[in-house]
């Protein structure tokens, strides 16, 4: 008998999982001709040994502007290389870095240059770490463009996610303009900014949007068809043979466009969760059902990360809501939302605000679509108050889930709502 545990499962779907991975680098940019072409061009200077160009990148979620560049970086890299072990005494030097500024904001918040400066030193420093804190900013900067001074040659910096860097954008005015400021002698910098925020550009001062947005790069969404084509390719390498067809890679494809404006990354993970479920139900090949079971559970996963997404003030107040709601409490006034929000603000520790403060939350996660709220009146004595509960995509247990994930020490506080609505005015006693 061979060996056997419960972590195996009697089918097996999945080949190889790395390559449904973020980190993963497709080995070939499908469906993408037009945009890899334009994207070529822009490089090209790099190859030669000339300026480089900057570029800015912009399209949906979802549509391989971090695939595509990775991709052509490291075939950029790769040329380079060749081309210098062929043209010995005219080696051109090449490096690029990439650093993406949504991991360096805080939730709702945005990163500011120092925090970018500190976080590309870090990664030109490969390991050597500078703390986020202690420095002055002219220091940070200082260490930065030494740092690229030291390089030499032409250096590509690669910010994903750029329109997470905040209002003061001192660093995509400076980056580009490095050499002809002073900041650095031996060095060539380029720079390339990937956003998936179509107003960023602009709201970017006209400065910064002429150098930044010297090539302006669009991702279009991408169709069905295409999408069947680049899930396809996937699924040959990352899957067993003969354990999916046509019509789940098709169904895939057809969700992705119809509820995620035609994002790659989540027909794939469609096909990744579908092929598990399968596993799990120990049936080959994946099957329709398989694949609607991976959509809830997408879907149902989405909603806890928006959530964890919120600041703290926000989750605290659907946290609130949601304990009214798991006791039938809901809709509920706002008097009694701030009651129960501001004992579970002091279980975590946090400085609640006033009812006052937190109404501007409120209504934003009203805005958001995480609460669904109702207009009441009571004629002229009771005046007019609003209610609220969960809106009808949100769920008590994601709102718990969502707590978890973010850490906050709140799963044992407990609550005597009664005691919070007869405090607040709204029972009697
Ligand atoms: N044309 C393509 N060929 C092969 N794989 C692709 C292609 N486009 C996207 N992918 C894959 O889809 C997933 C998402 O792509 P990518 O991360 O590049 O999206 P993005 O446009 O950078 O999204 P975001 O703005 O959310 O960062 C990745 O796994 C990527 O490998």
């Amino acid at each position: 008998m061979g060996s056997s545990s419960i972590f195996e499962d009697d089918v097996e779907i999945i080949r190889n999982a790395d390559l449904f991975t973020e980190e993963h680098t497709p080995a070939e940019i499908l469906c993408r001709d037009d945009v890899m072409q334009d994207y070529v061009n822009a490089l090209k200077p790099v190859y030669k040994g000339r300026p480089p160009r900057n570029a800015f990148l912009y399209g949906d979620t979802g549509v391989g502007k971090t695939a595509a560049t990775k991709y052509l970086l490291q075939e950029l890299d790769a040329d380079i290389d060749s081309r210098n072990d062929d043209s010995p005494g005219d080696e051109r030097g090449f490096t690029y870095v990439r650093v993406n500024c949504q991991n360096l904001a805080p939730a709702d918040g945005t990163a500011s240059s120092y925090q970018v400066a500190i976080a590309l030193v870090n990664e030109l420093r490969d390991g050597e770490t500078v703390s986020s804190t202690g420095y002055a900013a002219r220091e940070v900067y200082e260490m930065l463009y030494d740092e690229l001074d030291d390089i030499g040659g032409t250096v590509l910096i690669v910010l994903d996610e750029v329109d997470r860097v905040g209002e003061s954008d001192t660093l995509l005015y400076d980056l580009p303009r490095a050499r002809d400021i002073g900041y650095v002698e031996n060095t060539r910098i380029g720079l390339i900014g990937i956003s998936n925020d179509y107003t960023f550009r602009s709201n970017l001062s006209p400065k910064v949007r002429d150098t930044l947005c010297e090539t302006e790069i669009k991702f279009p969404a991408y169709t069905a068809a295409e999408l069947e084509e680049i899930i396809e390719a996937r699924a040959e390498r990352a899957l067993h043979p003969d354990t999916y067809g046509k019509e789940v890679l098709s169904l895939c494809a057809a969700l992705a466009v119809r509820n995620s404006s035609g994002s790659a990354r989540r027909a794939m993970d469609l096909l990744k969760q579908a092929a598990e479920h399968a596993e799990n139900e120990g049936h080959v090949p994946i099957e329709p059902d398989d694949v609607y079971a991976a959509k809830e559970e997408l879907d149902y996963g989405d909603m806890v990360e928006s959530v964890a997404d919120q600041d703290q003030h926000k989750q605290l107040i659907l946290l609130a809501v949601a304990r009214l709601d798991a006791d039938g409490r809901t809709p509920v006034r706002t008097k009694a939302i701030h009651a129960a929000y501001r004992r579970l603000a002091q279980a975590a520790g946090d400085d609640p605000l006033s009812q006052r403060g937190m109404y501007n939350h409120l209504t934003r996660l009203d805005m958001l679509g995480f609460l669904h709220s109702y207009q009441n009146n009571e004629g002229l004595r009771g005046g007019q108050y609003n209610t609220y509960e969960l809106s009808e995509a949100l769920t008590v247990a994601q709102v718990r889930d969502a707590i978890a994930e973010s850490e906050l020490p709140l799963e044992d506080v407990s609550l005597d709502i009664d005691r919070i609505l007869r405090d607040a005015g709204l029972l009697e006693s």
